[in-house]
């Protein structure tokens, strides 16, 4: 056996902890069947970060994230935190956690598999083959700039604000990574930002146009994001690769998960320039369905293999676990979210066992 891969576990809050175990186990098996071994140290972030000693991201959770080759977080909040103040919120703990390791790029990419068509609002013929990667800038923007917070105006009336910034270099090393993308993709890219009204989208433009020079074989367009929205609705497979700022990526990865049939369905990787990454699913925590193991647990183990693809250099397991979830899916195995009619409804642990019967070559109906 080769040195173990250390690994944190952030199983955070909701439904976390439920499909954190899915993604876990399913890792030692195809870890156990390709001789690697995975050592996974868990702490503690957001909500359960919060009841446990009072701060979203204790600074021994950053410790054993920086310590470790990749981190597997699952999700954080829900409605017991969502009346604290702003510093205090869950989120701040995962906000400070891609800022504390630097993760400025997220790969978030929405791929309809052959069989889940079906499973999504739209019609067939209009998600059927779409691959779209989003590259979303992970660690600036309005998410961070400053000054954000409430005060009060001439009139007395209480305001809040943010401020959404962004530097040349900040945008440059985002523009460079959706690029070389592009380039191992199908060599398209789009930039989505609202430069008919914003002026840090206006350098936002100019930046990636400027990169974009040294990128002559990727052809590289613009839109607005409101265009966009609507444009990956009605025509997704125009899309390749875009790249955007921080909150457009959040909500048009939102958006591009319906493709695939659920939220449940997207993975995420962020990296930086060095030291380890974060691989995360797209989605939230799910408050209203925790504690039911009823959630699918695909988008989360679909991150495993990215985190073993682009964080470990283990592509051998990060295939298993793909080929584990689309024979599950050939399978006819659905979670609620992706539930049509004549196929299997599983559980979250249900759906685990079934990827591990495939993974190990037991391919069985669990019932
Ligand atoms: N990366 C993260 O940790 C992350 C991401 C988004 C939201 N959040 C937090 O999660 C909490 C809930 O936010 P929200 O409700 O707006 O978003 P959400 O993504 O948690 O849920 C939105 C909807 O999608 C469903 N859903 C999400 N994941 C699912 C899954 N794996 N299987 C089946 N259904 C699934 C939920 O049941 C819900 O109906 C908030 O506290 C929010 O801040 C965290
Ligand atoms: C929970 C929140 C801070 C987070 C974000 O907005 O980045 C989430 O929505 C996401 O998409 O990862
Ligand atoms: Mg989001």
């Amino acid at each position: 056996m080769t040195p173990p891969h250390h690994v944190a576990v952030l199983p955070g809050d909701g439904i976390g902890p439920e499909i954190s175990k899915v993604a876990v186990a399913l890792l030692k098996q195809a870890g156990q069947k390709e001789g690697v071994d995975f050592e996974f140290t868990e702490a503690a972030i957001g909500g359960a970060a919060i009841d446990a000693t009072g701060s979203p991201l204790p600074e021994e959770t950053l410790q054993i994230c920086r310590q470790s080759d990749a981190v597997l977080l699952a999700a954080i909040g829900g409605y017991k935190w969502d009346q604290l103040p702003p510093e205090q919120r869950p989120e701040r703990g995962l906000l400070g956690l891609r800022a504390g390791l630097g993760t400025f790029a997220n790969l978030r990419p929405a791929v309809v598999l052959p069989h889940l068509a079906e499973a999504s609002t739209l019609k067939r013929e209009v998600v059927e083959g779409v691959d779209i990667m989003i590259v979303r800038e992970l660690v600036g923007g309005i998410y961070f700039g400053q000054p954000r917070g409430f005060s009060t105006n001439e009139q007395g009336h209480k305001i809040g604000f943010n401020t959404m910034v962004y530097s040349e270099p900040e945008v440059e090393r985002i523009a460079h990574v959706a690029f070389q993308l592009a380039q191992k993709r199908q060599g398209r890219l789009c930039s989505v930002e609202k430069s008919n009204v914003l002026e840090v989208s206006m350098l936002w433009k100019e930046v990636v146009s400027r990169v974009g020079e040294q990128y002559p074989d990727v052809e590289l367009s613009h839109m607005y994001v409101d265009n966009a929205a609507m444009q990956i609705i009605r025509n997704p497979k125009s899309f390749d690769t875009i790249v955007t700022g921080n909150i457009f990526g959040d909500i048009l990865s939102d958006a591009a998960s319906m493709l695939t049939g659920s939220l449940g369905m997207l993975p995420s990787a962020s990296t930086s320039d060095d030291g380890p990454g974060i691989f995360e699913p797209v989605h939230g925590s799910a408050p209203d369905i925790a504690g039911q193991d009823v959630a699918n647990p695909l988008a989360m183990v679909l991150s495993a293999a990215m985190m073993c693809r682009y964080g470990l250099d283990l592509p051998q397991i990060a295939e298993h676990l793909e080929n584990a979830v689309s024979a599950a899916l050939d399978a006819g195995y659905r979670t609620g979210d992706l539930h049509t009619p004549g196929m299997q409804r599983v559980g979250c642990s249900e759906m685990g066992d079934v990827l591990t019967r495939y993974l190990v070559g037991e391919p069985a109906p669990v019932s």
